[in-house]
């Protein structure tokens, strides 16, 4: 993919459907009695995984690519049967995380793989506490590392009070869901507030959660019943295009139907705070999954200290809060984000690496990043690492540089935005 400097982004349109909802509404449809009619479900690769993994496991759903209106025809609890050979997630932490929590309750064994990126990712995050309550899960290489084999826990599964040191949803969620599955109620405690859909969709279709500043509480043997689901927009997708059309002189954008849920939307509190034009309009479902229309325009940003209980509610949005950094006035200071070495790729060398290579002022550190502000970008090549977050920040990058920027591996964005590349057409980035 080669991307030039843009001359204006304008026009109206939908990012696709949240990601982490739409592994829930399959995952958790499948656990209930009933059909869930899921609509507007992301067709990224990711999820399609989490819809392979439960039809393998004698699940119905209805899906034909090309239709973001889903049906999974639940089983209730224990309902799942042991598919053949092993189950692959993919690229996708979130389906081997939650599928572990999942799949520790069942009375048949499985084993779970991924992709290469998958296999250096940390499970020992969900192997300990899921050990604690009594599972038998293992790490098939050593090391916490898939695959996994999950055995029927020899004498069923324990609630257990379980303090996390990550702020991470997957781990939270792994852990409530073997919860449903334990003789007594369970309960994740976390630093700081993880996004909270697990607990907003468990809770609606009638499981017994409830939440008390940073711990979620589950109860036993729940008799979840389907629902209707309607996935907003993912605000990760959004934020690619948040800063396009804040960078871009003369744009003006309106994204419509995003899901600003208070745990996923950290990136607007932090450009608002950097002097961005954002305006949020028809705010609606705010006492279940919020959502609501972002009106973007052409800002002069200043730098921000972004840190504390404000990372996990902008984790994956950091790689383009880098880029938006570099364009902004003063240095900018990303701290407590150690988490981004060990997702898809390690994103902080991976951003400070591209970026420098760009001419951008940027020193990685333990846990984030210092971007001084107000250098220009120069285009170059850029490996995306396979990485679709990093591919989609560079395409940013590349509308607010001189020349060329040529992304390598740039179609590992159907991972989370099938259409990433033609929606930035449609609104003229690549005229
Ligand atoms: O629960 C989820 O759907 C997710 C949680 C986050 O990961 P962690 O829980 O590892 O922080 C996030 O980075 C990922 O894209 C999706
Ligand atoms: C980290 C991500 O996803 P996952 O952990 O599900 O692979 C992401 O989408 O940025």
């Amino acid at each position: 993919m080669i991307v030039t400097r843009a001359k204006s982004l304008k026009g109206s349109f939908q990012v696709p459907g949240d990601k982490s909802i739409s592994h829930r509404s399959v995952m958790f449809g499948a656990l209930s009695m009933g059909t869930t009619e899921v609509t507007n479900f992301l067709e990224g690769a990711d999820c399609l995984s989490t819809i392979s993994c439960f039809r393998r496991m004698g699940i119905h759903i209805d899906y034909t690519p090309g239709n973001s209106t889903v049906l999974v025809r639940g089983k209730g609890l224990y309902g799942l049967t042991r598919p053949e050979g092993m189950l692959d997630v993919g690229n996708s932490g979130t389906t081997m995380r939650l599928m572990s929590g999942i799949l520790c309750g069942q009375t048949f064994q499985t084993q779970l793989t991924g992709d290469s990126s998958i296999q250096k990712r940390p499970m020992g995050r969900v192997i300990d506490p899921l050990t604690q309550m009594g599972a038998d899960i293992k790490s098939l290489p050593g090391g916490g590392l898939a695959p996994l084999t999950v055995t029927p826990a020899k004498e069923g599964l324990h609630g257990i009070h379980y303090i996390s040191k990550v702020a991470s949803a997957q781990v939270k969620s792994a852990i409530l869901l073997a919860g449903l599955y334990a003789d007594s109620p369970t309960s994740v405690t976390e630093p700081y507030v993880s996004r909270n859909h697990t607990e907003i969709m468990l809770k609606r279709m009638g499981a017994d959660v409830s939440v008390s500043n940073t711990t979620a509480i589950i109860a036993p043997d729940a008799r979840l019943t389907g629902d209707r689901i309607e996935v907003p927009g993912d605000i990760s997708s959004a934020a690619y295009f948040i800063a396009a059309g804040l960078l871009v002189p003369g744009s003006e954008i309106l994204i419509k139907n995003v899901g600003i849920n208070p745990t996923r939307d950290g990136i607007l509190r932090v450009l608002k705070a950097m002097g961005a034009s954002l305006e949020i309009l028809n705010i609606r479902n705010t006492d279940s999954e919020a959502a609501g229309d972002i009106l973007v325009r052409h800002s002069n940003l200043k730098a921000a200290e972004i840190g504390g209980d404000l990372i996990p509610t902008l984790i994956d949005e950091i790689p383009v809060i880098a880029v938006m950094a570099c364009f902004a006035e003063g240095t900018t200071v990303i701290c407590d984000a150690a988490e981004l070495k060990v997702k898809e790729s390690n994103r902080i060398d991976v951003m400070v690496k591209n970026l420098s290579s760009m001419g951008a002022d940027i020193t990685a550190t333990e846990d984030g990043m210092i971007i001084r502000g107000g250098k220009p970008l120069r285009g170059t090549l850029i490996d995306s690492m396979e990485d679709h977050r990093i591919a989609m920040s560079f395409a940013v990058a590349g509308l607010l540089s001189d020349g060329e920027t040529t992304i390598q591996n740039a179609s590992c964005v159907n991972i989370s935005y099938p259409g990433f590349y033609q929606d930035l057409d449609r609104l003229g980035a690549f005229k």
